[in-house]
């Protein structure tokens, strides 16, 4: 039996302490950081994951701002509020929710949206920052994996870690967290060869591939930490259900830690975009304060 780990649970620490120091922050500065998340479209999932960071947020006492637009605006009517966010000197985090409809480039909204104000650590600049290791907004979810895995060790250096798949948003990033904590870090994905052999050999393997239960029992090393980021509904038995990238029933027998979906990963992205918007609004009150001083 392997030792679950409680995402609810730590989420729910994380959240504690950041509302604590947003309360600092209100007091010292007069203000509440704000958080702007924009969502484009009416995916029903995309709802849902906006109205619980819109209700976490505040509970954490952020002043949050869910800005709707319709699935068909245009490129420039969404450019258009990304700048009007970016000027707002009350918002300091901006969160456009990802996937953005067909007709939309992805990649340029990210890089509208002013880095300081990147919450979503997706930036080219905030990319570059985390590959150089000098990173402060750094991708939620990767985040909220590797706080996690310091529940389980008081030390990462020198394990051996497999990242299944390789997106911008989780593969990447996780990767370059992972080295930064001294991390034996090896990148599996799908033109892969003997996937398998290669995560057997994993003291920790990260799942993030999307397809649901795809990670099983023979991929697992006995005594394994496994990470399932992975959020895929499907239908079982006639009902609706969320599985994650790992085959919970088989891998758990095997593995000393496992993550739980729901309750794992997901959890920890959003207390984890609390804790970048605090982070974000640090830091541009002090660079606000710098440029006044300089005169
Ligand atoms: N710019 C952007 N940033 C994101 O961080 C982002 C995004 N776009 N687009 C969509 C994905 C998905 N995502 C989730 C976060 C929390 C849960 C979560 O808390 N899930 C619950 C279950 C919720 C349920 O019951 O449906 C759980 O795992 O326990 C799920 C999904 C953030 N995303």
């Amino acid at each position: 039996m392997a030792f679950l780990i409680d995402g609810k649970q730590i989420s729910q620490q994380v959240i504690e302490d950041t509302a604590a120091e947003v309360a600092e922050f209100q007091i010292t500065y007069g203000i509440k950081p704000g958080l702007a998340v924009v969502l484009v479209g009416e995916d029903p999932a995309s709802q849902v994951y906006v109205r619980n960071k819109v209700k976490r947020a505040e509970e954490v006492g952020l002043n949050s701002i869910e800005h709707r637009l319709a699935a068909t605006c245009s490129q420039q009517a969404l450019n258009k509020l990304v700048d009007e966010l970016n000027t707002d000197p009350m918002v300091h985090g901006i969160l456009v929710q990802l996937p953005l409809p067909a007709h939309l480039n992805e990649a340029e909204i990210i890089s509208a949206i002013s880095p300081e104000k990147d919450v979503d650590g997706f930036h080219p600049l905030n990319v570059g920052a985390l590959a150089c290791g000098e990173a402060s907004l750094v991708p939620c979810t990767p985040l909220g994996c590797i706080i996690m895995l310091k529940t389980v060790y008081e030390d990462l250096s020198g394990k051996n870690a497999v990242v299944i798949g390789r997106s911008n948003i989780v593969g990447k990033p996780m990767a370059a967290l992972l080295l930064q904590e001294n991390c034996t870090v090896t990148m599996v994905h799908s033109r892969t060869k003997n996937i398998e052999a290669v995560c057997s050999q994993a003291d920790i393997v990260v799942a993030a591939i999307g397809r649901p239960e795809f990670v099983s029992a023979g991929w697992i090393k006995p005594g394994a930490t496994v990470i399932d980021v992975g959020i895929n509904a499907i239908e079982r038995d006639g009902r609706r259900r969320l599985v994650g990238d790992v085959d919970f029933t088989s891998v758990e027998p095997i593995a000393a830690a496992i993550t739980p979906v729901p309750g794992g990963v997901g959890p920890m992205t959003i207390a984890c975009l609390m804790k970048n918007t605090l982070t974000a609004a640090r830091s541009q009150v002090l660079a606000r304060e710098l440029e006044r001083e300089a005169g």
